[in-house]
């Protein structure tokens, strides 16, 4: 299968006053067509500089690319230019953020933020773009959907926020959407419904998900494929058996255990029942890999 997103021997240097600060190194990685690939690791191993090299958004400052290619759709991101850029951003790649309050715009109604992202993709008239803004809406199943419109952020709960910033994400149906600790700030009630949205986004629509997290709940809930980062490099590649059950890189391994008992208490109330399992390393309710790919 051909990947929807290869990112290849991808280097991204910081030029600080202090030094030079290598914070991505030689990372490989695909998602492909239609999969939930969870991109994991400590703070400060790489993940964030990673998927801000996709959406081309690591600014034109400290930041150097030094090596690499970023191929979605087998067209190289890294030789686009901005225009380019803000055409794949939104319309073939959606962004859902930590910080809902700050992705959106707060002097404007959530309608009004939908529409234009709509306008800004697609060449359709204002009824149009309501209208597509209103699905948008319906698909993250936000009550009150056409009241919601006229909405602005600070009257919308933490998870209805979130639920707009996924709608915008997927406003104009892009084939992937990077979520970058997409549940972080919010609680786990909360949490496992944002969650939840995402799989149902994934198995209705067939977008391709690639999910940046620390926590390993949210890996054992939604993700399929695992890639496990340290230190800027990329530590180890499998299925989500393969590195829940049977990490291989004695990073990973520790980084199982450290998960401490209470914060795997509080992830397991916040999955369902059925899914529990995956916390006590059982084999039935996850797919069987091969091995997971491991690196030095
Ligand atoms: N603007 C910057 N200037 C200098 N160094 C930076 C900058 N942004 C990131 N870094 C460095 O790059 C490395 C990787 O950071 P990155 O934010 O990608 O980590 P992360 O895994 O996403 O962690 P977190 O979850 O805390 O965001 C770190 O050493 C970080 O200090």
């Amino acid at each position: 299968m051909t990947a929807l997103l290869r990112i290849e021997d991808l280097s991204v240097d910081f030029h600080t006053d202090g030094g030079v600060v290598h914070a991505v190194e030689n990372v490989d990685l695909s998602v492909e067509p239609g999969e939930i690939r969870g991109l994991v690791g400590e703070s400060g191993s790489g993940k964030s500089v990673t998927s801000l090299s996709v959406l081309g958004l690591l600014g034109s400052g400290r930041a150097r690319i030094s090596s690499g290619r970023i191929l979605f759709r087998g067209e190289n991101l890294l030789e686009k230019d901005q225009r380019g850029m803000r055409k794949i951003r939104g319309g073939h790649i959606g962004l859902v953020s930590q910080n809902a309050l700050s992705a959106l715009d707060p002097s404007f109604t959530i309608g009004a933020q939908l529409v234009e992202v709509i306008r800004l993709h697609q060449n359709v008239d204002a009824k149009t773009a309501r209208r597509a803004a209103l699905d948008a809406l319906e698909l993250v199943a936000l009550p009150d959907a056409v009241r919601r419109m006229k909405a602005y952020p600070h009257e919308l709960s933490g998870g209805q926020r979130q639920r707009v910033v996924i709608a915008i994400a997927l406003a104009c149906r892009p084939e992937l959407l990077l979520a970058d600790e997409p549940t972080t700030a919010l609680d786990a009630t909360v949490q496992k419904q944002i969650l939840d949205l995402l799989l149902d986004i994934n198995r209705e629509l067939g977008t391709a998900i690639l999910i940046v997290t620390h926590d390993f709940g949210v890996v054992a809930h939604v993700c399929s494929e695992v890639t496990v980062m340290r230190h800027g490099r990329i530590v180890e590649t499998g299925t989500r058996a393969d590195i829940l059950e049977r990490p291989q890189h004695p990073y990973t391994q520790g980084l199982m255990n450290a998960v401490p008992k209470l914060r795997l208490s509080a992830a397991e109330r916040a999955i369902p029942r059925s899914s529990r399992r995956l916390f006590e390393f059982s084999h039935d309710s996850i797919s069987e890999g091969g091995k997971s790919n491991v690196s030095a």
